[in-house]
């Protein structure tokens, strides 16, 4: 158990790039696209449509319409003007693995314009199949697809999950939605009346198992659980040591508050098991161990799509006001300064500009991390978080 029994993992040396590409999940932008939507995110599995339509009916509450390609549109404007203002003159393009712009149109448009070598850059930060590989098998088929493969080159960056640009906005949400409960309810002791729960996607336990390289050993559920746990302890940490915060005191209380990784948004047949325990079951039991108030963390989420407004937002606040519980749910990175210049920061690791002051093309940026797990790979291990399906082509890997 520990970083030291990674295997070796040699940062790329900086490469040019002539575009970046936001990859994304893609989501129905009116009430006709859900179930299509629906069909491609489950395509290969024969999920009837009845089956369908139960998820269907999160989408339909909101006119059928996803948030997340309004926060994708917002990120690639945001990370668009990040580039121009440190002086980096490269397009920002954006596919999606399940709707509209698709990946495939996406590739075929930006060999149109002359790009040849894309950076991708993924809404995606910890490692399991359905957050790393599987994006990049979508790469891989979107450059066999529109049959570019020898004349498109696709490197992806590492999965940021530890990166302080991904971690600043959570660790200031968390200490805000910490002082706020104090303030709403001034008579609790949050060290022992107050639970902050870090909630992430639920994978099948096999999924988990087989996240991150094979040889890793992070534990029981493999790397997608220990990540989440390495950076809920930074956040706990960090969160608390904010010293004097404009509120006349230390904040180094909120660092003793307790804490747990929960799971959200379970799907797939009730026999398989997935990582738990859920959010809502665990919201019950504190509530019944004298727990007054929970923070709910989307840690495993970057921006406030469909799982943080339904799942959390509906069903989590709704379980925790019948057990009586005061919540707040704390903000995802979104647009963050922080975030959006993070990601940018992992962009300029990877990238070798012509005649760039700060040294030689081969020189090898810092590359932070902010638990002992990180840097992640750029260049994802043999076997790394393995399709439960089966082999298929992938790019920015050693395969298989
Ligand atoms: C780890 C993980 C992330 C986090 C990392 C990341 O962000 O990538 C994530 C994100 C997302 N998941 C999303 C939506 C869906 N995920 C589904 C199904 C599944 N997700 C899984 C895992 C994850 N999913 C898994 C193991 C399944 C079942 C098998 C499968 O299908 O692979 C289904 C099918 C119906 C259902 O089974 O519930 C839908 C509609 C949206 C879009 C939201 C919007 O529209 O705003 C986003 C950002
Ligand atoms: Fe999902």
């Amino acid at each position: 158990m520990g970083p030291q029994t990674l295997p070796d993992r040699e940062p790329q040396a900086p490469a040019p790039y002539d575009a970046i590409l936001l990859v994304s999940f893609g989501g129905p932008e009116g009430q006709d696209d859900v179930l299509p939507f629906l069909r491609n995110v489950t395509r290969g599995r024969g999920i009837p449509d009845e089956r369908l339509e139960e998820v269907a009916h999160h989408y339909r509450h909101f006119g059928g319409v996803s948030p997340i390609n309004d926060q994708n549109r917002a990120l690639q404007a945001a990370l668009a003007a990040e580039l121009e203002s440190r002086g980096i003159d490269l397009p920002v393009l954006w596919g999606n693995r399940n709707w509209d712009p698709f990946l495939t149109d996406a590739v075929r448009e930006a060999h149109a314009a002359g790009h040849r070598r894309l950076l991708a850059v993924v809404t995606s930060a910890y490692s399991s199949y359905s957050s790393c590989r599987q994006y990049r098998e979508d790469l891989a088929e979107a450059l066999i697809e529109t049959g570019l493969e020898g004349e498109m080159h696709i490197d992806k960056v590492r999965q940021y999950f530890d990166h302080p640009g991904f971690v600043t906005p959570f660790v200031e949400g968390v200490r805000e939605a910490l002082l706020r409960t104090q303030e709403k309810l001034p008579e609790i002791d949050l060290a022992r009346e107050a639970h902050v729960l870090f909630a992430t996607h639920s994978i099948p336990t096999t999924t988990a198992v087989s996240s991150g390289p094979p040889v890793a050993n992070l534990g029981p559920d493999g790397a997608y659980a220990a990540q989440h746990r390495a950076v809920a302890e930074v956040v706990m940490a960090s969160a608390g040591a904010g010293g004097d915060l404009g509120t006349g005191g230390s904040a180094a209380h909120l660092a003793a508050v307790p804490w747990s990784l929960v799971y959200q948004s379970r799907s797939g047949a009730p026999s398989t098991p997935w990582l738990e325990p859920d959010i809502n079951d665990a919201i019950t039991e504190l509530a019944e161990q004298g727990t007054k108030a929970v923070v709910i963390v989307p840690l495993g989420f970057v921006s406030d799509h469909m799982e943080v407004l339904w799942d959390l937002d509906e069903e989590a606040m709704e379980t925790a006001t019948e057990a009586g519980l005061h919540a707040e749910r704390v903000p995802t990175p979104g647009i963050h300064p922080a975030y959006v210049g993070g990601l940018i920061d992992l962009v300029t690791e990877r990238l070798a500009v012509a005649g760039e002051a700060s040294g030689p093309a081969s020189e090898v940026k810092a590359r932070p991390a902010l638990t002992p797990l990180g840097p992640w790979y750029d260049v994802c291990r043999p076997g790394c978080c393995a399709n439960p399906r089966g082999p298929k082509p992938a790019l920015s890997g050693i395969a298989p």
